[in-house]
């Protein structure tokens, strides 16, 4: 069953307890966005927020690192609860020593892709990884518009895991709402993040159903 992962990007983060524990009886993971202002333009929390916020839900936090140096701070956000720790290839030059990294932690490592980036540059890495984050934005901002473009690289990454028998589950995020779930859900994603279509709802538990309905 396709996964759902409301990101709290879109939250209040004023009620941060409350927002997360609006969707936990529908969600599959809690995603959460780091944000430098140097791999992207907008900056957001640190390790200290994933550790309030570990406490509060024994649903796994996924983070998703939109960070230069990641290593830097992979330590942190592992202490700091995290369950699955994703980082960007196009943000490490050493991206294999990262990844194992994040596995010395016994946390879940999954890798990035940009939508200007092609699958060709993680294949080298596929079978190390337990998650591959196809974002189907530019990573930034939340409520943007779904980049049609990027589905091909679902289909593709899960041709490659049905192909060679990888592990990874397939993540999609950015622009993923009721309208445009079925498409990646039909190319092959496994987990769907949503931010706005959840937390910019006054139903969380209806937004969240309204995005399953629409490809089950
Ligand atoms: O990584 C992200 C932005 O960089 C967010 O997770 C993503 O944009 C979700 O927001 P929305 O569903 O509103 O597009």
């Amino acid at each position: 069953m396709t996964k759902v992962a409301p990101s709290i990007l879109s939250a209040n983060f004023a009620t941060l307890k409350d927002e997360i524990k609006s969707v936990e009886v529908q969600a599959d993971y809690i995603h959460v966005d780091v944000m430098d202002g140097h791999f992207v333009p907008n900056i957001t929390i640190g390790p200290m927020i994933v550790e309030a916020i570990r406490p509060v839900t024994e649903l796994p936090l996924d983070v998703h690192l939109m960070i230069e140096n990641p290593d830097q701070y992979i330590d942190a956000f592992a202490e700091a609860g995290a369950d699955i720790i994703s980082v960007h290839e196009e943000a490490c030059p050493h991206l294999h020593r990262v990844i194992q990294q994040i596995r010395q932690h016994d946390v879940k490592p999954g890798v990035v892709i940009n939508p200007a980036t092609p699958v060709s540059a993680i294949e080298p890495i596929l079978q190390e990884v337990d998650l591959v984050l196809v974002m189907t934005v530019n990573p930034g901002f939340g409520g943007q518009s779904f980049i049609d473009s990027t589905v091909g690289k679902i289909e593709d990454l899960a041709k490659l895991k049905a192909d060679y028998g990888f592990d990874y589950e397939i993540e999609v995020d950015g622009g993923v709402k009721p309208e445009t779930a079925k498409t990646c859900v039909e190319a092959g994603a496994d987990v769907l993040v949503a931010g706005s279509a959840v937390f910019k709802q006054d139903d969380r538990q209806a937004a969240i159903e309204a995005i399953r309905s629409s490809y089950e």
